[in-house]
């Protein structure tokens, strides 16, 4: 019984034969339209014989069956069937209708699937489970991936901080699942190029632990105050390391996905010099942020007193891990790029608050951790601010950032506050799921008499407020994965760094079109979200190809034009139609 990739073309248990290039199916239709249904030769008799029903045709049913679905959580369960069994029905559907399917597939549904996932688990292999049982033998845990030999991109977790729903342990997996099918759907990977992998080194929520259900590991994490433990891990991630180059080449790029804020910063300060890496929830947040912030430029400088340039922005952040540091890094890092001012200058006007309150320097600067202390400023009075509203009072920030994971901690009081003092405040409410957001779209619109520019990190419906229809736009890193993903292998980067990043905010900043910009909103349309990610991938392999790093599919010094490369990208990706046809 082997395990049915994500690209099974067939029912399940007809999935053993190679999935590319080897006459998977045998049965050739000698015109373009399908004539027939796809079977293989062993398989004959296996399928309905007559004609082939259009792939167009078996989406809009699948549309339908999703609709007469009672629950989300039943819809996510329909669709991650139909990946297991018909991905390239998964993926046709996932592009035919991206603003619809993506919520079921990704946040918040994907939320509901994790906290579920020992109850809806379906025994079919999603990816790879290592744990750190597997120690010295990585290497060959990784060999019994099925499509080893195609594998370009992997997202790991190890499942301690899923969303804001916090330690799921192995139920962490749908994580890396979601996000490995937006790099397919939106990005244009193969889906035989993509291998989710989750690393059990325990999980800390006992409920999680003791339920009779659960598949991972029943013990408790490493404890981060024991060095012998944490040093474990690190070994553990670095024979991870080797042995993904080992098994599937230099070139292979890792994205770290919800590990845990004591884990992340240091696993990807370890690897990110020597491997095709990034963190998605530090670098990609922080892009997909950047790029929200440089868009929203063209509504904010067009009022009077409105931010002109990033420098005059003064930001808060409700939340100051992964995504709150990232983002504040990023944008520190945009600012001494775009105004050749120094980074002590540039980090000014960005200030964190976290669970203490606001970070500023009267913290004991030997246990704060270092990716808040270029943001631990005085403040005049010298005394302490412990809350949001007060921070807010205080520092008068024309945008907020919420990543706390902290739900409806953007009180009315805060935006209009905001809204007294800026015309048009950004209010960015991105914590996932949907229930963690720190404030609705129809509070911020509310609050601010409609003045808001509004984004949150899961989808909200349009809000009519004041006989005027509103579109929340989705301020989420998977507008910049994909793209970057899809950049990286197309060009063969060998490192990945926070220039990429920007190129990545540039690029989508770029491609908000003038009419959302007219109606408050700093994203494309989500039904976009394909192109979006070729402009982002040929971005960001120019950039590497400037800066030498990326190796591969260079045309010669000015032979090629922009839109050239697009195209070639764009010839480059999975598009299920065809190989919908080229099974035929
Ligand atoms: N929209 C998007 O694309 C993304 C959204 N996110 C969302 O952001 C949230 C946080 O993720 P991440 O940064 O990785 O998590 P971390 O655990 O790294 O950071 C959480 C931060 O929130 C702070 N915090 C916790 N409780 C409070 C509170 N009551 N008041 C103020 N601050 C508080 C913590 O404070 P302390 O430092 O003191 O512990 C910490 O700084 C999640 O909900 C996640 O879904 C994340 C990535 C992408
Ligand atoms: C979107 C995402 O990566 C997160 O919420 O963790
Ligand atoms: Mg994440």
């Amino acid at each position: 019984f082997l395990p049915t990739p994500a690209a099974s073309r067939s029912p399940s248990f007809l999935a053993s034969a190679p999935p590319k290039d080897a006459g998977y199916f045998e049965l050739k239709a000698p015109h373009t339209v399908p004539t027939t249904t796809p079977q293989s030769k062993s398989a004959t008799g296996l399928l309905p014989r007559g004609p082939a029903v259009p792939l167009e045709l078996r989406v809009q049913n699948l549309l339908a069956r999703l609709d007469s679905q009672a629950t989300d959580l039943d819809r996510y369960c329909l669709l991650h069937n139909i990946l297991e069994t018909d991905a390239t029905l998964y993926f046709a559907t996932v592009l035919a209708d991206v603003p619809r399917v993506m919520p079921l597939v990704y946040t918040p549904t994907v939320g509901a699937a994790c906290q579920n996932f020992s109850k809806i688990h379906t025994y079919q292999p999603k990816g790879i489970y290592l744990s750190k049982y597997d120690k010295g033998n990585v290497a060959d845990v990784l060999r019994n991936w099925p499509f080893k030999d195609d594998t370009k991109v992997i997202c790991v977790t190890d499942g301690e901080r899923i969303l804001g729903l916090g330690d799921l342990g192995a139920n962490g997996m749908g994580i890396p699942v979601g996000k490995l099918a937006l790099y397919t759907g939106l990005g244009g990977i193969e889906p035989e190029a993509t291998l989710p992998i989750h690393i059990d080194f325990g999980c800390n929520v006992d409920a999680v632990r003791d339920d009779p259900l659960y598949m991972g590991l029943k013990e408790k994490r490493p404890d981060k105050d024991n060095a012998a433990e944490v040093a474990e891990y690190d070994a553990f991630m670095e024979e991870f390391f080797a042995a993904v180059k080992e098994v599937f080449g230099e070139s292979c790029m890792v994205q770290f996905e919800d590990f845990g804020n004591s884990n992340a910063f240091r696993f990807l300060e370890n690897f990110q010099d020597k491997h095709v890496c990034f963190n998605d929830d530090i670098q990609g947040t922080a892009s997909v942020v950047l790029a929200g912030v440089m868009s929203s430029l063209r509504i904010t400088s067009n009022v009077p007193g409105g931010a002109k340039s990033l420098k005059d922005h003064t930001f808060v952040f409700l939340g100051a891990g992964e995504a709150g540091c990232g983002i504040a890094s990023l944008i520190a890092e945009a600012i001494v790029m775009e105004e050749g001012v120094s980074m002590s200058e540039a980090c000014a006007n960005i200030w964190l608050v976290d669970s203490r309150g606001l970070v500023t320097d009267r913290r004991d600067m030997a246990t704060l951790p270092h990716h808040k202390k270029p943001f631990a400023h005085s403040l005049e009075d010298g005394g302490d601010v412990s809350t949001l509203e007060e921070a807010v009072k205080k520092l008068k920030p024309s945008c907020v950032i919420g990543v706390s994971g902290q739900p409806q901690t953007f009180t009315k009081s805060i935006v209009e506050e905001m809204s007294a003092n800026h015309p048009r405040p950004l209010v960015f409410a991105l914590s996932n799921p949907t229930s963690k957001a720190e404030c609705t779209a129809e509070q911020a619109y509310e609050w601010s008499d409609g003045q808001a520019v509004f984004a949150s990190g899961s989808p909200f419906p349009p809000v009519q407020f004041k006989g005027k229809t509103y579109q929340p736009a989705q301020g989420n890193n998977a507008y910049i994965f994909p793209g970057v993903g899809l950049g990286a292998i197309f060009c063969g980067a060998t490192r990945l760094d926070s220039e990429d990043m920007i190129t990545a905010s540039k690029a989508l900043a770029d491609l908000v079109p003038q009419d959302k910009i007219d109606k408050g909103a700093c994203y494309p349309a989500l039904a976009e979200a394909r192109e979006v990610s070729i402009q982002i991938a040929a971005a960001v392999a120019c950039g590497q190809w400037k800066r030498g790093t990326g190796g591969k599919n260079r045309a010669g010094e000015g032979e090629e034009t922009r839109e050239q490369l697009v195209e070639r990208i764009r010839g480059s990706m999975y598009e299920p139609e065809k190989v919908w046809r080229e099974g035929l």
